[in-house]
């Protein structure tokens, strides 16, 4: 049995309550799909710090707080994932695909219109389900 990546997920909502999405580079793992930025839980760190760290690396924002949102732990064929994923609302910034990714601000009820990997169909059930 592979042992399974713990990954830090950000489901980051602005003030017109739009969330972040990022598309995934094609050469990545799940490659070409659009995701919540977030990354890998690194040895020593906690999830909120593996968070503020990823979402200044990769999308250039500075994360104030963050709040639990769900835990989703899902086998691809050939990985396995626990997204442990938080809501941001309070966060300073203009966000940026710093790693020459598209990053896109996209309102809760056109989410349907993005592909994202299988493992988060739960996360957007639960947003648009918010947002009814
Ligand atoms: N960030 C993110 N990852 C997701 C989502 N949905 C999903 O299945 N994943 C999976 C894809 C990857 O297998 C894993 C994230 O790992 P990653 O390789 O992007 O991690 P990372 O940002 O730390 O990248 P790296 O340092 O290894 O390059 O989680 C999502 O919405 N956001
Ligand atoms: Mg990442």
């Amino acid at each position: 049995m592979q042992k399974r990546i713990h990954v830090a997920v950000g489901v980051i909502i602005n003030i017109q309550k739009q969330v972040l999405l990022a598309k995934r580079h094609d050469h990545l793992h799940q490659g070409g799909k659009w995701e919540f930025p977030g990354g890998k839980v690194e040895q020593n760190e906690s999830v909120t710090e593996a968070l503020i760290r990823e979402l200044k690396e990769e999308v250039d924002l500075d994360i104030n707080q963050t709040t639990e949102f769900m835990d989703i732990s899902h086998d691809y064929p050939d990985k396995h994932v626990r997204l442990d994923i938080h809501l941001v609302t309070d966060f300073t910034g203009n966000a940026v695909g710093v790693e020459g990714q598209q990053v896109k601000w996209v309102y809760i009820h056109d989410l349907n219109d993005y592909q994202f990997p299988e493992a988060n169909k739960p996360i957007i059930d639960k947003l648009l389900a918010l947002n009814s």
